[in-house]
């Protein structure tokens, strides 16, 4: 009985956030995703990687339902497959997609209350994670540097409850000290909060990411820890056409 109890108290411990099994994508004649299987830990951050064009955005996207998908998508357990964007979203999986889509014309106090309600900027997660924001409240969101936009983008999603994060290339055209701060924002969030992160940095992946999972031509062909594929260069370089430069691995 007890070696019951205990194996079941294992199995929920070791359930993944997601499991995506088999998963297909396909836009008109073009087959994106071929059967793409992985799961994402319920701790830390999943880093999803591969070249150019290969289907990483399409796979948030599937995850979501905004991509027309096959194949099975599962939360903490329960097939989502059949559910709607909304309803994932409600049952905690939040999105900040690539292109970060503020409200120019709002402040950073209106960006968030859309989603905060009356919180806002007042919410203890935006003090404690993104004090610029707090002294930046009545400015325009259209006027911020791309990295303080990154940051309202995560912010405003920061303030729903969510139980896994779908983060795509958020450190995408920014300075390098921004990069550091996004991630170390990221870091910081995945304490409490599994993300799924969409990254071309390899630095970055080096520095937040526990697993990682690389697609190639629509389909998995590598899963593993972070550091066994950021310390090869063989791999890297065979697996993403790039390796880590020597000073940006120190
Ligand atoms: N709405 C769409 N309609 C048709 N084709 C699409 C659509 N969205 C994406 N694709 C195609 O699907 C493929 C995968 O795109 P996706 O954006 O998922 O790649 P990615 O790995 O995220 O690329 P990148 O690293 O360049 O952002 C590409 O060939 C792209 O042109």
């Amino acid at each position: 009985m007890t070696t019951t109890t205990t194996t079941s108290a294992r199995r929920q411990e070791a359930q993944p956030i997601l499991r995506v099994e088999d998963l297909h994508v396909r836009y008109g004649g073009s087959h994106v995703l071929q059967g793409v299987s992985f799961d994402v830990p319920a701790t830390g951050v999943t880093a999803l990687l591969g070249r150019n064009g290969v289907g990483k955005t399409t796979t948030l996207k599937a995850v979501l339902g905004l991509a027309p998908r096959s194949g099975g998508v599962a939360l903490a357990g329960r097939d989502v497959t059949r559910w709607s964007v909304t309803r994932t979203v409600r049952e905690g999986v939040g999105y900040v997609p690539e292109d970060r889509e503020v409200f120019g014309g709002l402040t950073v106090e209106e960006n968030l209350r859309l989603v905060g309600g009356d919180v806002g900027v007042d919410a203890p997660i935006v003090g404690e994670l993104f004090p610029d924001l707090v002294r930046r409240r009545a400015q325009k969101a259209g006027t911020l540097s791309g990295g303080q936009q990154q940051m309202v983008a995560l912010a405003r999603v920061l303030l729903r409850d969510n139980r896994l994060l779908l983060v795509d290339e958020p450190t995408k055209g920014l300075a390098p000290k921004l990069v550091t701060e996004v991630a170390d924002v990221l870091a910081r969030v995945a304490q409490t909060t599994p993300i799924l992160l969409v990254e071309q940095n390899l630095p970055v992946v080096r520095r937040i990411a526990d697993t990682v999972v690389v697609l190639d031509a629509g389909q998995v062909v590598h899963r593993g820890p972070a550091e066994e594929l950021v310390s090869d260069p063989d791999l890297t370089r065979e697996l993403l056409g790039v390796s880590m430069r020597r000073e940006a691995r120190q």
